[in-house]
């Protein structure tokens, strides 16, 4: 008795998978037709609703590309703060950023991008990096820690490593600037920081300051997801 009570209850089951998965299968089949609910938006608000990150895979390389840099530069961040605190010096240096920003707002222009975008993106970069000197600071203070050994020179070596790690940040923001008002980008950008952007002192804070300027624009439905 207990075994029939139990088999018709798989089988009541059963029946009731097989028929939901029948009505999903004509639903869809029909809005299909009909080409009911073919605006990308609500397209959109669907895939949006059932999976975060519905990026093409050629988006999300481009994404993927320009989350990496940033994690380079945040990385290089603990050697600045080491040259600094074995040179007694402060971690913020206002002229360095100046002249930065000058000259990448000069370089916006030669690769067809917005200046005050692209001003705002480095500014969060330098800011995030700052967050990440001052908290490695804040812990040697605590540790008492001494003058660190193989620091590269600032001027030397980080600074030029750096400098270099721009080309190829204007490269990356060029080939993603057509797509970062696309929503479907702007949460994809989220989700990936969440799983890429990672490392020694990239806290939640420092992720959300460096990708900011990323989702600054207003977000609109992307006409065709496979731009
Ligand atoms: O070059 C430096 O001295 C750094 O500390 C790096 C950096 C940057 O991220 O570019 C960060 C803070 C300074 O205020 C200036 C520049």
């Amino acid at each position: 008795m207990g075994i029939n009570l139990h088999s018709f209850k798989k089988r009541q089951l059963l029946y009731i998978t097989i028929i939901g998965f029948g009505m999903l299968l004509t639903g869809g089949l029909i809005t299909g037709k009909l080409g009911l609910f073919s605006s990308s938006a609500i397209t959109d608000e669907i895939r949006l609703a059932s999976n975060s990150d519905v990026a093409t895979a050629d988006q999300r390389i481009k994404i993927e590309r320009l989350l990496k840099l940033i994690q380079q530069r945040l990385l290089i961040a603990h050697d600045v703060a080491r040259w600094k605190w074995n040179h007694k010096r402060p971690i913020e240096d206002r002229k360095r950023e100046q002249d930065l920003l000058a000259k990448v707002r000069q370089q916006a222009t030669t690769y067809n991008l917005e200046q005050d975008v692209v001003v705002a993106f480095f500014q969060a970069q330098i800011e995030a990096g700052k967050l990440i000197q001052k908290a490695d600071f804040q812990n040697w203070h605590q540790q008492g820690a001494k003058s660190f050994t193989n620091v590269p020179d600032l001027n030397k070596a980080i600074r030029p490593s750096l400098d270099k790690l721009n080309t190829e940040f204007f490269s990356a923001l060029v080939d993603i600037n057509p797509i970062l008002g696309c929503s479907t980008i702007q949460k994809s950008i989220e989700s990936r920081t969440q799983i890429l952007l990672q490392g020694d002192g990239i806290d939640r804070q420092v992720q959300s300051l460096a990708i900011k300027p990323l989702l600054g624009r207003k977000s609109t439905s992307c006409p065709n997801n496979s731009i």
